[in-house]
């Protein structure tokens, strides 16, 4: 491509529109493909949690090992250059989201749902492979919910953002393998910053994190 060509601003524009409509085309699945690859992914996350707890012979996971390489073979037969992209319309529901992805094996899933006025909220249990204190979740985990719970709020509120700060206070362990809550609430926005509470809940109803964020709507 010529440099005369691309520096008419309208035909860089035209050839932006064509790029990102490859790229949305290349990322879109199929209805059909979505439906299966969410099976899928619920059965990668039974996977995992029975490789962290599993207690069988050497020699069997030595075989069961083999497989799943088959498996990815199998499934890299035809490969995106990068995840799908589902509508991200502020539901928190993006396909392929490490926190609420349905398509996603590493993510929990946790169920956010947004709340008109600027809030969300979400319920979901986390297992062992959330570990990170003995018999409690790790920090990390905590922080990734948190981070994607107050972005839900603040996109709610009509002022998505980037996470510009992201401050956590642990309270109390969080356990695994029971019900927790949380949820998120905008507390005040300055042009283009929306700061945002959140916190998690024990079934209890005690609170063992807190978390304020503040997103900011990138300038460009
Ligand atoms: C289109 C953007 C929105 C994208 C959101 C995506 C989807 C929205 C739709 C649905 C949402 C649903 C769910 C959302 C879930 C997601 C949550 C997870 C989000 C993430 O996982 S996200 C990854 C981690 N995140 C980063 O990777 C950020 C890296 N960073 C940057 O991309 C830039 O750094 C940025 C954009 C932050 C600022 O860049 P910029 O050039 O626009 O801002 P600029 O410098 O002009 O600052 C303007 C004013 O903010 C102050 N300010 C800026 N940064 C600050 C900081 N860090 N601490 C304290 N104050 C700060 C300045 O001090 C100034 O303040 P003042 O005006 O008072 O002087």
């Amino acid at each position: 491509m010529s440099e005369a060509g691309t520096a008419d601003p309208t035909r860089r524009n035209r050839i932006h529109e064509v790029w990102d409509r490859r790229i949305l085309a290349e990322r879109t699945l199929a209805d059909d493909q979505v439906a299966a690859l969410a099976d899928l992914a619920g059965r990668v996350r039974a996977l995992t949690d029975a490789v962290v707890h599993t207690r069988v012979p050497a020699d069997e996971i030595a075989a069961v090992s083999a497989e799943v390489a088959a498996l990815t073979d199998r499934l890299s037969a035809v490969r995106g250059e990068a995840p799908p992209i589902g509508s991200h319309d502020g539901t928190g529901r993006a396909l392929a989201s490490p926190v609420s992805g349905p398509l996603n094996p590493i993510a929990p899933p946790v169920d956010i749902e947004p709340l008109p006025g600027g809030g969300a909220r979400a319920a979901f249990t986390l297992g062992g492979v959330y570990e990170g204190p003995p018999t409690f979740v790790h920090g990390g985990v905590s922080a990734m919910i948190l981070d994607q719970l107050l972005g839900v709020a603040a996109a709610a509120n009509g002022t998505p953002g980037m996470t510009a700060t992201l401050d956590l206070r642990y309270r109390r362990p969080t356990p695994y393998g029971v019900r927790l809550t949380a949820e998120a609430r905008v507390a005040r926005v300055e042009g283009r910053k929306t700061w945002v509470d959140a916190s998690i809940a024990a079934p209890d109803g005690r609170t063992t994190v807190e978390a304020t964020a503040m997103f900011v709507m990138p300038a460009r």
